[in-house]
């Protein structure tokens, strides 16, 4: 392996955000001075080892053309998809295309990230060969319901919750998205895709404050965490 194998983050952000329940899509939403995505890519530039930031967009993305982006690591917009997955794999395919030997998947909605996470994530990523991504483990008991109402409990003994950033070689990720059909709505991770290929990427873990904005409020937390940054 090169000295410095090449690694480009991919970030999609052509979703509408419709947990939110607002009318601009929650990745430009403004929090703590500027969009969620402008954090989210600050986060990844954290880290010299990503060379380039693919942004996967919707073709009917209006915002990101206002955007200026105060990091040294070059961006390329991509069209991305009708699922997450679609989204990622045109991200991972534009960065294959440009030799990247590496991708660092990572929400648009996770604007928290933090440089230590970043960088451990990285390099697990690029030593495992079945590649490594974020998670903390379970804190709370988990029941399983029908509707409102308690079917069992579940033992939380060995179970994460994964996050992003997801790191992976780059032609193990595309041929397991491209395997496992990136219209397949079931794949809401990199990470299940591997594993369906047989893989086991090994789990590095991070913080709580590495939210992915999701419900409403969860943009206020985010703006505490931001503003607060060692937490
Ligand atoms: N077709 C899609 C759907 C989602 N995403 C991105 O994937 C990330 C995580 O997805 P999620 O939190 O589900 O975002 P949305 O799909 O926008 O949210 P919702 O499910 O509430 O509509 C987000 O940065 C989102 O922009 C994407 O690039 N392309
Ligand atoms: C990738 C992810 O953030 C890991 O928890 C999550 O699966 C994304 O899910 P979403 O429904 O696309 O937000």
């Amino acid at each position: 392996m090169d000295k410095h194998p090449s690694l480009a983050a991919v970030i999609p952000a052509a979703g509408v955000g419709s947990r939110m329940k607002l009318a601009t899509p929650k990745q430009y939403l403004t929090i703590a001075g500027q969009t969620v995505l402008q954090h989210s890519v600050a986060a990844l530039a954290q880290d010299p080892r990503i060379q380039r930031i693919f942004i996967a967009i919707a073709t009917t993305d209006t915002y990101a053309q206002q955007l200026q982006f105060t990091v040294d690591v070059p961006i390329t917009w991509v069209v991305g998809g009708a699922t997450r997955a679609a989204s990622v794999a045109a991200g991972v395919q534009a960065a294959k295309q440009q030799g990247y030997a590496f991708i660092a998947v990572h929400d648009a909605a996770r604007p928290c990230l933090q440089a230590d996470e970043l960088a451990a994530v990285i390099s697990a990523g690029m030593q495992h060969s079945d590649g490594a991504l974020l998670a903390i483990p379970v804190a709370d008991t988990l029941k399983r319901a029908d509707g409102k109402v308690v079917r069992e409990t579940i033992a939380r003994k060995h179970l994460w919750r994964a996050q992003t950033p997801q790191v992976f070689a780059s032609d193990k990720l595309l041929q397991a998205l491209t395997k496992v059909g990136v219209e397949n709505g079931d794949i809401t991770d990199e990470a299940s895709a591997i594993e369906l290929q047989g893989g086991q990427p090994q789990l590095v873990e991070g913080r709580a404050t590495n939210i992915k904005i999701t419900q409403p409020g969860d943009e206020a937390l985010a703006t505490m965490y931001l503003n607060n940054r060692n937490l």
